[in-house]
């Protein structure tokens, strides 16, 4: 397994061009946020944003508009249950993130369902949270469909619900098996978080327990997403994602006993911009 470092995050970080706009850096649509859960939408959508997404859009539920509005103006709101909008709107988005906040119920399965016959074979689809549960119902129905571009983003207790694989069985040979099986880039959270893609495997050394706060995957999802639309090579970006998302925490974490998704998505920018420009990485902004 390879190991993601801050010298491999440095020398790919994407460097913008003076005569760069919103355009370049890619359309993210976030998908989920029933009434209970929108923050954890919201969380997804800010960090795409901080992470330096072109355009983004959140569907949602309608109870999340003025909150998505009053803390991001820069996204745009969707009706999450307009199933014909929605379609419409998939095939001209460069990434799709589905899953924080979405609820595991019926109408949940429809707008999973929705998206996933309306995404296209070169479309990357970011599979996190309750998306993680219904795509697993949804393979019981249909077989796995290897054509399309899907990121699956789950905790362990995701995993084992997905793969049968537990915290104490899972093991990179039995992961590996599962991941070719299913087709998919398999973003495996823990610790020290590793990622399975069809050619190669790699593993995070940033990461501490002050992460350890709800919302804090549906903050990596948009992280993924973000930089899935900025990086040519979705497995910089992927790999990028993760280490910054984690190293922001540990830099936080020498001053602050507990990380908030917030402070993290608060720091992406200044972190990127130290990392390309200096040495200064230890130093951030909470
Ligand atoms: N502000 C919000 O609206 C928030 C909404 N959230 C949403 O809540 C929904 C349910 O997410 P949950 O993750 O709670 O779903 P689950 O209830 O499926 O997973 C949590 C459980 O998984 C087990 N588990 C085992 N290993 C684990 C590991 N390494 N890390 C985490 N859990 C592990 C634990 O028993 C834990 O209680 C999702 O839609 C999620 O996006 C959460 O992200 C929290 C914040
Ligand atoms: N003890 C820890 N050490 C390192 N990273 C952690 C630790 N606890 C949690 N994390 C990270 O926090 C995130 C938690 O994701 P997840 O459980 O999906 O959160 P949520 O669903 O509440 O948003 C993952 O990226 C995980 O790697
Ligand atoms: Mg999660």
């Amino acid at each position: 397994m390879e190991s993601i470092t801050v010298d491999y995050v440095k020398r790919y970080l994407p460097v913008r061009t003076s005569d760069a706009h919103k355009g370049n850096f890619g359309r993210v649509l976030c998908i989920g946020g029933n009434a209970q859960m929108g923050g954890a939408i919201i969380l997804t959508s800010s960090a795409a944003l901080y992470s330096g997404a072109g355009l983004i859009t959140v569907a949602t539920d309608p109870v999340n508009r003025s909150s998505l509005h009053a803390r991001t103006p820069e996204v745009m709101f969707s009706e999450m249950y307009d199933y014909s909008l929605l379609k419409k709107m998939i095939p001209k988005m460069d990434v799709v993130v589905i899953g924080p906040g979405l609820g595991r119920d019926q109408v949940a399965m429809s707008v999973f369902k929705n998206v996933i016959n309306s995404i296209g074979s070169d479309q990357p689809l970011i599979i996190d949270a309750d998306a993680i549960y219904l795509f697993g119902q949804y393979l019981n129905t249909y077989p796995a469909n290897k054509h399309k571009k899907i990121i699956l983003t789950p905790h362990l207790g995701e995993w084992e619900n997905l793969s049968g694989l537990n915290a104490q069985t899972e093991n990179p040979d039995l992961n590996r098996q599962k991941v070719d099986q299913l087709g998919v880039t398999l973003v495996l959270k823990k610790a020290r978080t590793e990622i399975y893609y069809q050619d190669s495997q790699w593993k995070n050394t940033s990461g501490n327990p002050s992460m350890a706060t709800g919302g804090m995957g549906d903050t990596l999802a948009g992280m993924i997403a973000g930089f899935l639309g900025q990086y040519a090579d979705a497995k910089i970006g992927i790999n990028s994602a993760v280490f910054l998302h984690s190293y922001i925490a540990d830099q936080l974490a020498k001053t602050h006993y507990v990380t908030l998704p917030s402070q993290i998505i608060k720091a992406i920018p200044s972190m990127m911009q130290r990392l390309s420009t200096d040495n200064r990485e230890d130093a951030v902004d909470a």
